[in-house]
């Protein structure tokens, strides 16, 4: 879904990186709902401990200058590689 949300996370889509992962424009199909994908970097050091951090803390916020986060993503690629992906 993210995939395609992304057009395969195409470069076009790449909106910011930061220091654990990219961040890409995203169009949610059923809804045509405008997203912010962030794919962590698993290379990274820190960056699955960062993911959990950003999951539980933004999970329990809600503020009017805070993007709201719609899900959170964890599993495994096509490739058998781990995935990690918040999706605000
Ligand atoms: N929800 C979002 N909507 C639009 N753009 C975003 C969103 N989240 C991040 N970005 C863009 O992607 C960039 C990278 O974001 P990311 O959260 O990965 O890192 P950061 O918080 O900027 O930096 P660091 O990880 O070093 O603390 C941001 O600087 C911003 O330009």
């Amino acid at each position: 879904m993210l995939l395609q949300a992304t057009a395969g996370f195409s470069s076009k889509n790449l909106i910011g990186s930061g220091s654990f992962g990219s961040v890409y424009k995203g169009t949610l199909d059923q809804e045509e709902r405008l997203v912010a994908v962030k794919v962590l970097n698993l290379q990274k050091k820190g960056a699955s401990k960062s993911f959990l951090a950003e999951c539980n803390a933004l999970k329990r916020i809600r503020h009017r200058k805070l993007v709201k986060l719609l899900t959170c993503c964890s599993g495994t690629n096509y490739k058998g590689n781990g995935f990690k992906a918040l999706c605000f």
